[in-house]
């Protein structure tokens, strides 16, 4: 079953283009209401998906060293405007009691998060949390890095402003000289 009620969200859409003086009635927007609606239940996919889930693949790897998996790509929709923002993803942390879990599962935590109405503050710090709540590394790193839409087609119109959010726990909250190390990861092999 479906987790949004497409119906609702159909009739609002048609009241949208109402509101704006168009003509849902005209050939070309007989079915966006429907598609509009197909496509909130793709883009709010996570509105129900705990990131924690993902993290109970866990290796008994004895690895209490860094892990670094950066530059991963994220879509999501910013909850003042509902327009997109998007932009890369990096995560480190320093596993603890060989609490190593799958490196895609980093990135499912980070689809999980970002497929419902956000902040880009809320995307970094829930990845943060779920993490140390559920391997309780040594200490973890997120990194965001985003262009809102809500800043460049709209608004202030400034096309090209990035926003980047970090969220430091455990070692690296206390750690300067690793902190610095992966920043200098995350933006190595950048032109
Ligand atoms: N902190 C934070 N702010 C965000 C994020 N996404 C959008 N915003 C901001 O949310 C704010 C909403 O401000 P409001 O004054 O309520 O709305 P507005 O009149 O549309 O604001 P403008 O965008 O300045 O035109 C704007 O400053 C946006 O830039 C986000 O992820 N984090
Ligand atoms: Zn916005």
């Amino acid at each position: 079953m479906s987790h949004v009620d497409h119906e609702k969200i159909q009739t609002a859409v048609t009241m949208i283009l109402e509101a704006i003086g168009e003509d849902p009635g005209r050939e070309g927007l007989l079915d966006t209401p429907k598609r509009v609606a197909r496509m909130y239940e793709e883009v709010f996919s996570g509105m129900n998906e705990d990131p924690k889930e993902h993290f109970a693949t866990v290796f008994g790897e004895d690895h209490e060293e860094l892990v670094l998996v950066k530059d991963i790509p994220f879509y999501s929709m910013c909850e003042h405007h509902l327009v997109p923002f998007f932009g890369h993803a990096h995560i480190g942390y320093i596993p603890k009691g060989g609490k190593v879990t799958g490196l895609s599962k980093l990135a499912r935590a980070v689809e999980a998060v970002t497929s419902r109405p956000q902040l880009q503050e809320r995307i970094t710090s829930t990845v943060a949390d779920s993490i140390v709540e559920t391997l309780e590394p040594l200490g973890v790193i997120v990194v965001v890095e985003a262009e809102h839409m809500c800043m460049t087609m709209r608004g202030v119109k400034k096309p090209g402003s990035q926003t980047v959010t970090s969220a430091v726990r455990g070692a690296f909250s206390r750690n300067e000289a690793a902190r610095a190390e992966v920043m200098s990861l995350i933006h190595s092999s950048r032109a």
